[in-house]
């Protein structure tokens, strides 16, 4: 980060710790079971037993948020849909009627939407959080989307709001008709990629949408080729929700809090936030990979093998609230399963 970028941002512990790792691996090894043989299920027990540094990790109020907000980039017709979906969106979840309601209430997980900058005035609602930073970003094909002071502002307004929150485990989604544009945009400055490999269909953009849509990012990457660290780029290039996603995983990272990831935009929000402040992705999970392609091209940048493959590309948070009963099953039996010696079971070669 250059020194004229105006935040302090909290450092975040490592999550290594090698004592506590073999512990960790002693216990799963004497669960009744070949070693290894629950899989990934195994590594992710040890993930969140290294997170809490615990030998016993347990899930604690687990908390959705979904990020909303519009962008001025839509004027450049870079969405399948209009961008007044995303005020309408914001009703349906207030409705309980979306895709993230219908699995949140399938999980029990408490869901709140925080209006970061969608371009409407919404009534007061017990599950909207009112953080308007303004109606949308700009244009960023011919301006940056944020101020540098507003980009500032939704990382640290994403920071605040979680640290007021229960529980231990944060999922982020987002709503915001053009923000895969602004999420392919970051991936591609932040990433070095070419911006064609970070580039997709979105909400459903025909082969002729999606060469345009490729086109427009491409001049604005070019518009904009002088926000080269990670704060001028989100700024530049970025959007009011996945700047204040940012600062919502640093903060829990830094409360040593579980990131359950969703899909491509949450999982820019992470590279931001891992390039602002290293160590914040050892304390995701990835929940599903997404349809998305350069969702590809995030996991690998990140060195990340997500849980689910459902080829879904739909955001809200979806992926990583479907991804939940996994991380309940990963605790269920690291803390319940009888080993070798509780159970009088022989272990492999005895
Ligand atoms: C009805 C509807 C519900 C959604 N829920 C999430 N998204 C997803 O699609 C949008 C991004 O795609 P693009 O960049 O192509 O506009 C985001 O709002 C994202 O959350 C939706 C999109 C639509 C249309
Ligand atoms: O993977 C995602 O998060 C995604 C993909 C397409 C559209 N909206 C979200």
């Amino acid at each position: 980060m250059s020194h004229s970028d105006p935040i302090t941002l909290p450092a975040i512990a490592p999550v290594a710790n090698p004592v506590l790792q073999q512990q960790l691996q002693h216990k799963t090894n004497s669960k009744t079971k070949p070693p290894g043989s629950l899989g990934l299920l195994e590594s992710l027990a040890i993930q969140l037993g290294l997170i809490q540094q615990t030998t016993s990790p347990a899930i604690i109020q687990p908390q959705v948020l979904v990020f909303a907000a519009d962008h001025g980039l839509t004027a450049e017709g870079i969405s399948a849909f209009p961008a007044k979906v995303t005020p309408q969106m914001v009703h349906n979840f207030l409705q309980g009627g979306a895709a993230i309601n219908v699995f949140a209430r399938q999980h029990q997980l408490t869901l709140q939407v925080v209006d970061a900058g969608v371009n409407a005035d919404f009534a007061p609602h017990p599950q909207l959080i009112d953080r308007k930073i303004s109606k949308g970003t700009q244009n960023s094909r011919h301006q940056p989307a944020m101020t540098m002071a507003e980009c500032c502002k939704a990382l640290h307004t994403g920071m605040a709001l979680v640290s007021e929150l229960p529980g231990n485990l944060l999922l982020v989604g987002e709503m915001g008709i053009g923000n895969t544009s602004a999420a392919s945009l970051l991936l591609a400055r932040l990433g070095n990629l070419p911006v064609a490999d970070c580039t997709g269909r979105g909400t459903g953009l025909d082969d002729q949408g999606l060469s345009h849509k490729t086109r427009v990012l491409q001049a604005v990457l070019e518009h904009h080729s002088d926000a080269n660290t990670p704060l001028q780029a989100l700024a530049a290039l970025g959007g009011l929700e996945i700047a204040m996603m940012t600062g919502a995983l640093i903060q829990a990272a830094s409360e040593r809090r579980i990131l359950l990831m969703d899909g491509f935009i949450a999982g820019v929000a992470l590279l931001v936030a891992e390039q602002l402040a290293p160590g914040t992705r050892d304390y995701a999970v990835f929940g599903h990979g997404s349809a998305e392609p350069g969702h590809r091209q995030l996991l690998r940048l990140l060195e990340a093998e997500p849980l689910l493959q459902l080829n879904m590309r739909l955001g809200e948070g979806s992926g990583a609230a479907l991804a939940y009963p996994l991380l309940q099953s990963a605790c269920a039996y690291f803390n319940d399963m009888a080993s070798f010696d509780d159970a009088g079971v022989s272990g492999a070669g005895v």
